[in-house]
This record gives C-alpha cells, sequence and structure tokens, in this order.
C-alpha cells in the first residue's frame, strides 16, 4: 500500500494482463458477522483484508469471539451460538458502514434480550452518516438505543445493562430509502431473536440498492436461515430460525473492485502481446449487485465476456458512447462510470444515485469537484450527476522527459467540453472509491500525470490497488519519471535516494551494489580484481561474461548471490574498493547496462550512482550530484562502520575514499561526473531530512500540479 501524502501517475498508455481482485467487502462483513453469530465453527477463505475488515474481526474478537488466522486470507471463527461472553464493550468501527449498522442491530438486540451495553462510535466522517431509521426500528422491537451526539447518527449506546422483552408481536418498520444497510442490518439480526415466533420486516419506502440485499438473503441462507420476501416490501424471518454454520465459506472477489478493472479494459488499448484485461475471482454468475457494472460498461462500448469466475475486457467502442442511466441497481460501481464518462463521446447522466451524498464522503460533489480539476463540464443535483468530457488533448509537456518516439496516440477522444484536460491533483475525501475511480484519469489523451493525494485511502477495500493497476498498466519508459542521485562515496546517496523512494513510493535502484556483486562473483570464482589484471583484454572478458551472468535476487532489504544472503558483505569496505576497480572495466559496464533499465517501472524511479544521470537514465527529469567534502565523508564512513561494530580508523578511510574517487573519477568509460543539468547539491552542512527536503522541493516545484 502507498502510505505517502501522494502519490503521482504518469500518464498511461496500454493495459493488459491478469489481475486477481481481493474478496469483497460486503460478503467479507457480513460472512465474518453471521459466523461469528452461528453456533460451530466457520472456516472463512478469500477474506478481503482491509480497513472495513480488520474493524470488524477486532470488534467481533472485542465481543469474545475467538478468530484465529489460519493463512493469509483465512480465518476460523469460532461461533458464539446467539450467546454474548462479553457483556459491555466500546467498539470504534472507522468509517465501516458494513460494521456499524448490521452490529447495531445485532449487539441491541442481543444487549435487550441477555442484559448488557454496548458503545460504538467511529470517525467524525461516520458520525455525520444517518442510522435513525435504524434506531427507530430498533427502538420499535423495545431495544433501548441512545444517540450520544445528535439523534439519529453515531455514536451510539445500545442496551442499557438490563433485560428488556422485545417486541415481536408486529411488524418492525424501516424505510428503504437511505440505505439498504438498514435492512441488512435487522434481516442480519433478527433471526437471533425469532425463536418463539415469526419475525416481519415491513419495508416502508422504495428499497434502494436491491442487489445488497440479496446478497444479504444469500448469504443467511447459507448459514442456514430462509427468509420468506414478498416483493421488495415485507420479509419474514421464520419462528424457530437459527444460525447454523456451513463449515467452510469461501469470499467471491469484490465485483466493484473489478468495476475499475472492466473500466480499465474498456479505457485502454490492450497492449500488444496481451489480449485484454483478465479478472480473476469474480464472474458473470456473481451473488453481487455490482456485478451488473459490465452491462452499463457494455452500454458504454466495452467488450466483457466471462464465465463463473472470471472476466476479459477489451476495448470496443472508441470514443466510448455517452449514456443516460439509472444507478440504483449499482451504487458504488456507478461510480466509475462517472470516470468512463471523461472519455466519452457525448454528455453522460447518472440517475438515480442520491446514496452517494450518506457515502464516506459527498460522492455526487466530489466526483463533480474532482472531474472538473480535470477539464470536465459537470452539473450535478440532488440524486444526479451529468459529466461532459475535457475537450481533445490540452497542450502540455509529457512528464518523464520526451514523449515516446513512435508511441502510437489512442485517445481521440470526442471534442465535446470547453476545456481541454487539466493537470490535476485529485482530492480523494477519505474515500477509496475517489481515488481509485480518478487513477483512470492517468489515460488522458493530453499525456499528463495525475497525482492521488492520501492513497493509502484505497485500504478500505483495496488495499493493494495501485501496485494491481500499475501490474497491468503500460506506458513507455520514457514516460516514467527518473531521479538520479549520482556522486561520489559517502557523500549520502544511498541514505537519500532510499528516503526519497519511499515518500515517492517509487522503486529503488541501487546501482553499487550490481558493482559490488560483480566484485564479490569475481572474488567467488577466484578471478583477481587487481587493477593490473583488469587490464589484459581476456581478463575484461572474462569478468564482463561473469557480470551478465549474475545469479542475483532482491528482496525487500536483502540481496541474494546464488541462494546466498550477502547483504553485510556486500556493504563492507572491501567490496567497494573492488567494485570501483571492476566499474572501470567497460565490458563489466556494458553487461550491468539492461539490467538497470530494467528497473524503470510504474511509477518512477530513484537511482543512485555514479552514472545513472550521464550515461544510464540521460533524459531523466531530475537529476542530483551530491557531494560533501571528503573529511566529512570519511567522518560519515568512520561513524557508520563503528555504530555497526566494524572497526575503522579515520584516516585509512580518508585515504582510501580519495582513492576511490580519483579512479571513480578518473576512469575511460562513465566516468563519475555530474550531468550537465544536473542540479549540485553539497550536502556537508545539511543533515538528511534537509538533503531530503531540498530534492523534494525541487521535484514537486518541477511537477506544477496546480493547488485549487
Ligand atoms: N546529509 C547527511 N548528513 C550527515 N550524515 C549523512 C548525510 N547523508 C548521509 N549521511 C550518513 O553518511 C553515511 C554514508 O551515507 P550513504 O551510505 O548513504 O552514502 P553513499 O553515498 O551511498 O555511499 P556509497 O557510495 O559508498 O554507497 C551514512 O551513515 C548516512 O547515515
Ligand atoms: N553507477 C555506478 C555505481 C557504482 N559504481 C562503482 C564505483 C563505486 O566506487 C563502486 C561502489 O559503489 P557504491 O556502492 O559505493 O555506490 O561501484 C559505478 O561505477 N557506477
Amino acid at each position: 500500500m502507498f502510505d505517502i501524502p501522494s502519490l503521482d501517475l504518469p500518464s498511461l498508455i496500454s493495459a493488459g494482463g491478469r489481475v486477481r481482485l481481493p474478496g469483497s467487502k460486503s460478503i467479507s462483513n457480513r460472512v465474518l458477522l453471521l459466523a461469528a453469530l452461528s453456533e460451530g465453527p466457520t472456516l472463512v477463505e478469500d477474506l478481503l483484508d482491509s480497513d472495513d475488515t480488520r474493524v470488524m474481526l477486532a470488534a467481533l474478537r472485542q465481543l469474545g469471539c475467538a478468530i484465529e488466522e489460519t493463512g493469509p486470507a483465512s480465518v476460523r471463527v469460532q461461533g458464539l451460538g446467539g450467546r454474548l461472553p462479553v457483556r459491555e464493550a466500546a467498539l470504534f468501527l472507522g468509517n465501516a458502514g458494513t460494521a456499524m449498522r448490521p452490529l447495531t442491530a445485532a449487539l441491541s438486540l442481543l444487549a435487550a434480550a441477555q442484559g448488557a451495553r454496548f458503545e460504538l462510535s467511529g470517525v467524525p466522517r461516520m458520525h455525520e452518516r444517518p442510522i435513525g431509521d435504524l434506531v427507530d426500528a430498533l427502538r420499535q422491537l423495545g431495544c433501548p438505543v441512545a444517540c450520544l451526539q445528535n439523534e439519529g447518527y453515531p455514536p451510539l449506546r445500545l442496551g442499557d445493562g438490563t433485560v428488556h422483552p422485545l417486541r415481536l408481536d408486529e411488524p418492525i418498520r424501516v424505510r428503504g430509502d437511505v440505505s439498504s444497510q438498514f435492512l441488512t442490518a435487522l434481516l442480519l439480526a433478527l433471526p437471533l431473536v425469532a425463536q418463539e415466533r415469526d419475525a416481519v420486516i415491513e419495508v416502508t419506502t422504495e428499497l434502494i440498492s436491491k442487489p445488497y440485499i440479496e446478497i444479504t438473503l444469500k448469504l443467511l441462507q447459507r448459514f442456514g436461515v430462509d427468509v420468506r420476501r414478498e416483493g421488495w416490501q415485507r420479509f419474514t424471518i421464520p419462528r424457530g430460525s437459527r444460525y447454523a454454520s456451513p463449515g467452510r465459506i469461501a469470499v467471491e472477489a469484490d465485483a466493484s473492485s473489478a468495476s475499475y478493472f472492466i473500466a480499465l479494459g474498456a479505457i485502454a488499448p490492450a497492449t500488444p502481446g496481451t489480449d485484454g484485461v483478465v479478472i480473476e475471482g469474480v464472474g458473470t454468475d456473481s451473488i453481487q449487485g455490482d456485478i451488473r457494472f459490465i452491462e452499463a460498461a457494455r452500454l458504454m462500448g466495452a467488450e466483457v465476456e466471462g464465465d463463473g469466475n472470471r472476466l476479459r475486457v477489451r476495448r470496443g467502442a472508441w470514443p466510448l458512447k455517452a449514456i443516460d442511466l439509472d444507478c440504483n441497481h449499482i451504487p458504488d460501481a456507478a461510480m466509475t462510470l462517472a470516470v468512463m464518462a471523461l472519455y466519452a463521446d457525448g454528455t453522460t447522466t447518472l440517475r438515480n444515485i442520491a446514496s452517494w451524498r450518506v457515502k464516506e464522503t459527498d460522492r455526487i460533489a466530489a466526483m463533480a469537484i474532482e472531474g472538473r480539476k480535470l477539464g470536465a463540464t459537470i452539473e450535478e443535483g440532488a440524486d444526479f450527476i451529468r459529466i461532459t468530457p475535457p475537450a481533445g488533448p490540452a497542450a502540455g509537456p509529457p512528464q518523464g522527459g520526451a514523449a515516446p518516439s513512435g508511441s502510437s496516440e489512442p485517445h481521440a477522444v470526442g471534442s465535446v467540453g470547453a476545456h481541454g484536460w487539466r493537470r490535476a491533483s485529485i482530492h480523494t475525501y477519505d474515500d477509496h472509491r475517489v481515488a481509485m475511480c480518478f487513477s483512470l484519469a492517468a489515460f488522458n489523451p493530453a499525456g499528463l500525470p495525475v497525482r492521488i493525494e492520501d492513497p493509502k485511502c484505497v485500504g478500505k477495500t483495496f488495499p493493494d490497488y495501485f501496485e494491481t493497476l500499475f501490474g497491468v498498466c503500460h506506458t513507455p519508459a520514457e514516460r516514467i519519471p527518473v531521479i538520479c542521485i549520482d556522486g561520489p562515496t559517502a557523500s549520502g546517496k544511498g541514505t537519500l535516494a532510499a528516503e526519497l523512494a519511499s515518500r515517492l513510493g517509487y522503486h529503488l535502484l541501487d546501482s553499487g551494489a550490481l558493482y559490488r556483486l560483480v566484485g564479490l562473483a569475481a572474488e567467488r570464482e577466484g578471478l583477481s580484481t587487481t587493477e593490473a589484471d583488469l587490464r589484459e583484454p581476456a581478463h575484461a572478458e572474462r569478468l564482463g561474461r561473469l557480470a551478465a551472468g549474475l545469479d542475483v535476487r532482491f528482496t525487500p532489504g536483502k540481496t541474494w548471490l546464488e541462494g546466498e544472503d550477502v547483504t553485510e558483505a556486500l556493504r563492507a569496505e572491501p567490496a567497494g574498493m573492488a567494485a570501483s576497480r571492476v566499474s572501470a572495466v567497460p565490458q563489466v559496464r556494458a553487461a550491468l547496462v539492461d539490467l538497470q533499465l530494467q528497473m524503470r517501472h510504474l511509477p518512477g524511479l530513484v537511482a543512485d550512482g555514479r552514472d545513472m544521470g550521464t550515461v544510464i537514465f540521460p533524459g531523466a527529469p531530475l537529476k542530483i550530484y551530491l557531494t560533501a567534502s571528503a573529511e566529512q565523508r570519511a567522518q560519515r564512513r568512520h561513524k557508520q562502520l563503528i555504530s555497526k561494530g566494524i572497526p575503522a580508523i579515520l584516516d585509512d578511510l580518508l585515504a582510501d575514499l580519495k582513492a576511490r574517487d580519483a579512479r571513480d573519477m578518473n576512469r575511460a568509460h562513465a566516468p563519475l561526473k555530474p550531468a550537465e543539468d544536473a542540479v549540485l547539491l553539497d550536502n556537508s552542512e545539511l543533515d538528511i531530512e534537509q538533503s531530503v527536503q531540498f530534492v523534494l522541493n525541487r521535484w514537486h516545484g518541477q511537477q506544477a500540479f496546480p493547488v485549487r
């Protein structure tokens, strides 16, 4: 997950390949609750690991439910059989509506029936999300429920520690037009108390998001409860209902999450050598309502085919076709249509979406404000949004150097808007769907990058969303930004590069490690690395072949040579000196070029070395030449070695360092020197943070995302 302030997406041009999606949030949280309420253990597989499911798991554990992790995406839940081992608890539910609503209902009924008391709260936005209709329904049933700040909103106190008789003699009346989760919550909770008589729910208004109710009913069935339904107005939980564990249940991949990749396949031309975007874990017979997003995507031009557990999406009509659609049946996935509308041949209207206004944020307002930043013309109403795409490509420099030679221009969109595409920094309102939707704006025809603020908000349902997206998107290497950090030894390049990569969410290339690996491999093969021997042409050839065939693997924080962990050995001073000698051999340098170029992955790269800016990435948009006085550098290295418990003599280090500088700067091939367009940074008087800030300021200044 990108836990950084903002993530810059370079302009993207094509997509293709397979994605495996995480489990459905709606199914995961329903299944966890049902398993906890049931008699007996349930093994839950393919569970979503996200903020909202973590919140539910933590709450259930706090309530005394034993939950054991049995694998990376599976848990065994020891069901409580409807009995409360914990009678008093304060549960924090973040911004998880799928935890707040069902737990409110289940715990209210159990607290009244068994004499318990619970407090449920969340983040400030959760305290603005209405729950009054559910509270009213629970009060009708005889449950003491108190709204602790504002009537009709969390935080809530459920129960008062004493037993209250429940009134099931009359139908429980609940509205269906604010959130279908109120009905879901009652449906999940009432089987706990319907032992003596039927429990009947009457929906008093038009029911929105019916597909989510279908999920609830199907899952209730899996856990042994058959609800009778008369239209969408009356639901009867039969007397004697009791939850029984199905033993094992697998969670389908999230159909709402699939919508971003369906849209991706519809918007992006297929990367050569692929046949569009293949989505695994969810298929056309999914029980999730958002699977009907496929129909809407097809209306807009997407070519989608699928089977029980897989979908394949290719671009069909282009530009996409504008639509006018009632989206009541796909409330979450419909947001993705709003972003597809940016690539349509006219104005798209999405109707019957009033529920967007009470989600993680006011989603109608959010989509309108952020879409306008990109250049779209957007009108919004209480329950609709109307989107006219930006006009054709705007003038503006492509990011990451020159536009790729020979790159096709695949995005000839109908020019219908008043403005062209604009470079935008997308505010995400702590709403995962806003972030995921607008990532697709990186395919804009103007070749502009898109900044996504607070990208970690995707953690609510899809923590690895951006990694998954980058795995199937393609853009010419020249568009992937590289920041080069070159300079002499111990100037702090590695430290600076690692910090920058971590703060920007970029990949890291420690090119010195490659030369160190060649030195180490040579030593292990018994090949001399003395300067005299390296001048022998036959010996230089052998070393070049050794470098070309290096059996090396990088894992987080570790380097492996022929299967052996050499992380420590590589950082030792003799390895640095050997690296300096072998790096003067042209055959060695040539052998390592491709390996370095291949490290240029989305969303960007920070490259540390001696010739990053001059030879390997000459078109890089930012090159830093980092120096400090030899004395300062020797002191830093001395301190570094001593702190690791490695004995070192300052004068010897200074002499070695000067010798290394001389060799690195004076060799014939790719000598250490600043690139002509490099920014010189002498950090003798700067601490690490000051150096990092210097480069970040420079980088952000260069990106020029307008602040609006
Ligand atoms: N600006 C700075 N001020 C003080 N110390 C620093 C600064 N930058 C880095 N250091 C420290 O200097 C030491 C050497 O830094 P680092 O290993 O990053 O250098 P390097 O240029 O990558 O060296 P090499 O080229 O040999 O790999 C580290 O202990 C690091 O913490
Ligand atoms: N791009 C590079 C990186 C490193 N080298 C050589 C010269 C250095 O002295 C040696 C070790 O590098 P370090 O790990 O200390 O950064 O490798 C080079 O020639 N070109």
